[in-house]
């Protein structure tokens, strides 16, 4: 957990827990332990401490905070401990040290770093603050700005960075034990007093007060709802105005309220399911644990609309050497054009600048109208429009000109992947690998495999994802596949609300105080109505092909609201023509007010079909929307299209803007708790029995049967008792 090795005059306190050395009780115990012995040991004049296998220490053990005997308690003890040793102790900083780590090598006397060692107090990541006097230390020693950004934000910064803050006293690009040792025998027998932290008094600022307020403005205004990036900086607010231990008194306070907030539950239940989901498996036995990943050497793109500009961009940052086709000269001009601006962009974003992306070499991005170049890629992820026929076409080209073992993905966001695999020869090689716009800012890869997707090509899939810096998701096939399908009744009651009553600002109001970005009309008016229209024209739920006699309000027996489609054939398609659910400054604006046109057309609605006018209260909007989401990802894990809730969680925190903080759809259902879910589902389905997103799911109420066990023991209620829902 911690060893302690004892040289000439250095004793050696090595934090040991793999793999990133957290720290346990266990390792804070030996920790202590080790600080012991080397202070009773005369022949010991300094001490060093450094991490395991090339990592210093990742911070408190996460797990701890939710078990009954927490795990960080004794940290910040531990950290005054070390700062009051009459013994120099330098800290040894190999790769991590972040949180309760930092915190520890703030107690040290001197910081070394490995200049490839990263840095950060990223509590406020899992609703926490840092809880071993760390947000009294840091802007004793680095000011009040940087330590306020990195504890309100929890970036983590390069050790380069860390030397230009102050931060570590040293970086070093060979053998930082040994130059940490080194350092030790050099300071031995030097005064201590200026190097505790603690004693320091916090650099003044000019106006310190002007600072502090219009920093407090921008973390709230970035906190969405959030409640620790707040509190974080209270805590360093505190350090300005009090001395040492009252900070620190201070600090614990804060603590203890955001430990027993829901809040930091939930984030480090997110925390752990974004690692879970790497996890993958599928109901045939396929697995992570099993499956190898090809090598993507080189990869297509084929399609440069807004998707596929976006996915070139992504595989370029992820240096992945590329061919981008278009169908034509014009339209690959064009996309050519808006790749290189996006390209621009992504590397004035990056440190060292443009040179730092390589896409001006067509060595390393091509781009051809020729499907012949795509003779020796590994991988083509094919981008075009939603239509069936169009990429069927362009796999059954694929499967001619490709190498036998390339991947040829799609993006789609609900088609068919067995019927676009039907189109090739390899169905075993076609995957969906589902893109979220802007394709390279948004993080989640929803990655779907086919009944004859083979093992290889879903863990290549995921092995692209991580390349790409995203979160990949693996999900079975099906319309919609998870994400889409458990938008869809979500959107349906957001419009059936309308119908009923409500306005598009109310519905979306209610959602964005939830913690949503953005509500589900202003939403739909940024994606764009027409995209929706085009799917339910093909699914033949509105335009020519609906058989005449069809009630407006109704199909396939189900409540169905025709509103979207109207407001289509008025040439209302959202931001980009100005109008939708609500009105724009002009098309293609962005500010979204209130259209009166809109009011005033739904109340002609409801004339029209005879709709009485209902008052909508916030707490109806909230449950028919969330509640209706949630029923459909219980059918959805029932049906093992995901292979737990985590999955959907993580879809939706990474791909659909839920409020993070609150855990994603699922764990939000077990907070609320599964009867009460059940309950208000049973109440608006009696109301609306027309509408199936409403019907409780068989999965929901066996689980309310057996008691509301805890979501990480839903799946099991599954496999045994599946055959009986
Ligand atoms: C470190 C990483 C950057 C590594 O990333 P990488 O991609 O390489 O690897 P993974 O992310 O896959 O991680 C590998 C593996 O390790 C697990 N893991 C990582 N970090 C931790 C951790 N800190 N704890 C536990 N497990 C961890 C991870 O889950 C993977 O395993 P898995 O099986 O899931 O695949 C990256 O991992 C990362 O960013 N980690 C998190 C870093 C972080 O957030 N650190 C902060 C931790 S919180 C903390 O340090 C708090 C401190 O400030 C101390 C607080 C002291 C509290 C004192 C309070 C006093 C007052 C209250 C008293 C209460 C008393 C009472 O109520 O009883």
């Amino acid at each position: 957990m911690a060893q302690y090795a004892r040289g000439s005059t250095v004793a050696v306190i090595r934090l040991c827990n793999p793999p990133v050395n957290a720290l346990s009780r266990a390792v804070l115990q030996a920790l202590e332990d080790g600080l012991k012995k080397a202070d009773a040991d005369p022949s010991v004049k300094a001490v060093m401490i450094c991490g395991e296998n090339g990592k210093f220490s990742a911070g408190a053990d996460i797990r701890g905070f939710s078990s009954p005997e927490r795990s960080g308690g004794a940290l910040g003890p531990i950290v005054s401990l070390i700062e009051s040793s009459e013994k120099p102790v330098v800290a040894a900083i190999e790769g991590v040290a972040l949180g309760g780590g930092l915190e520890v090598a703030l107690g040290c006397h001197y910081r070394i770093a490995h200049m490839k060692a990263r840095m950060g107090l990223p509590e406020v990541t899992i609703g926490l603050l840092p809880g071993a006097e760390g947000t009294q230390r840091l802007p004793r020693l680095i000011g009040v700005p940087a330590a306020l950004e990195m504890i309100t934000t929890g970036k983590h910064i390069p050790a380069t960075e860390a030397l230009k803050l102050g931060l570590v006293d040293e970086i070093v690009e060979e053998n930082t034990i040994e130059a940490a040792i080194r350092l030790a025998n050099k300071v031995i027998g030097q005064p201590l007093g200026p190097r505790r932290l603690s004693l320091k008094p916090v650099p003044k600022l000019p106006n310190m007060e002007a600072f502090l307020d219009k920093a407090l403005v921008k973390v709230k205004k970035q906190a969405w709802g959030c409640l620790a990036p707040e509190l974080c900086f209270q805590a360093v607010r505190a350090a300005t105005e009090r001395p040492f231990a009252e900070g620190v008194r201070r600090e614990r306070e804060l603590f203890q309220v955001l430990l027993s907030s829901g809040q930091a539950q939930a984030l480090q239940y997110a925390f752990f399911a974004e690692r879970a989901v790497r996890r993958w498996a599928t109901p045939s036995g396929a697995s992570w644990s099993s499956a190898a990943p090809q090598p993507v050497r080189k990869a297509a793109v084929i399609g440069l609309g807004t998707m596929g500009r976006g996915i070139v961009t992504c595989l370029v940052k992820a240096n992945i050497p590329l061919v981008a086709l278009e169908q034509d000269l014009e339209n690959l001009n064009k996309g050519r054009k808006a790749v290189m601006v996006l390209l621009e962009r992504e590397a004035m974003k990056m440190e060292g600048g443009a040179q730092t992306l390589d896409f001006h070499n067509p060595a390393r991005l091509q781009f051809t109208v020729d499907f012949d170049q795509l003779r020796d890629v590994d991988l083509v992820i094919e981008a075009v429009f939603e239509n069936m026929a169009l990429k069927k076409e362009i796999f059954h080209k694929l499967s001619k000109i490709c190498k036998p073992g390339a991947l040829l993905c799609t993006n789609t966001s609900a088609l068919n992947i067995d019927e676009i695999a039907s189109a090739t020869n390899h169905p075993q090689q076609v995957i969906g690998t589902h893109f979220f716009s802007p394709a390279h800012v948004m993080r989640l890869l929803e990655i779907i495999y086919g009944r004859h997707t083979s093992p290889t090509a879903i863990a290549t899939a995921m092995q692209l994802a991580k390349a790409l810096k995203k979160v990949g998701v693996v999900v079975g096939n099906c319309f919609g596949f998870v994400g889409n399908r458990m938008m869809f009744p979500y959107i349906q009651q957001a419009v059936f609300l309308l119908e009923e009553g409500s306005r598009p600002e109310a519905v979306d109001q209610v959602l964005e105080d939830f913690g949503f970005k953005i509500g589900p009309f202003r939403m739909s008016d940024l994606a764009g109505l027409d995209v929706g229209w085009r799917s339910r024209k093909d699914q033949g739920l509105t335009g020519p092909s609906l058989p005449a006699g069809t009630p407006a309000r109704q199909r396939h027996g189900q409540r169905y609201s025709p509103l979207p489609d109207l407001l289509c054939e008025q040439g209302r398609f959202g931001q980009k023509t100005g109008r939708g659910w609500y009105q724009y400054e002009k098309a293609g604006g962005r500010t979204a007010t209130p259209d009166p046109w809109l009011l005033n057309f739904l109340s002609q609605y409801r004339d029209t079909h005879g709709i009485k006018t209902r008052f909508i209260d916030q707490e109806e909007i909230l449950e028919r929307c969330l509640f209706s989401l949630i029923n459909e990802g219980f059918a959805i894990l029932a049906e093992g299209i995901a292979s737990g809730p985590e999955h959907l969680d993580v879809i939706y925190i990474n791909g659909y803007g839920w409020p993070k903080h609150r855990g994603g759809p699922m764990f939000y259902a077990s907070t609320v708790g599964l009867p009460r879910v059940l309950a208000k589902l049973q109440k608006y389905s009696e109301a609306h029995p027309d509408v199936p997103g409403l019907r409780p799911s068989a999965f929901l109420k066996k689980l309310v049967a057996v008691g509301n066990p805890p979501l990480k023991e839903w799946m099991s209620y599954l496999s045994q008792q599946s055959s009986k829902l």
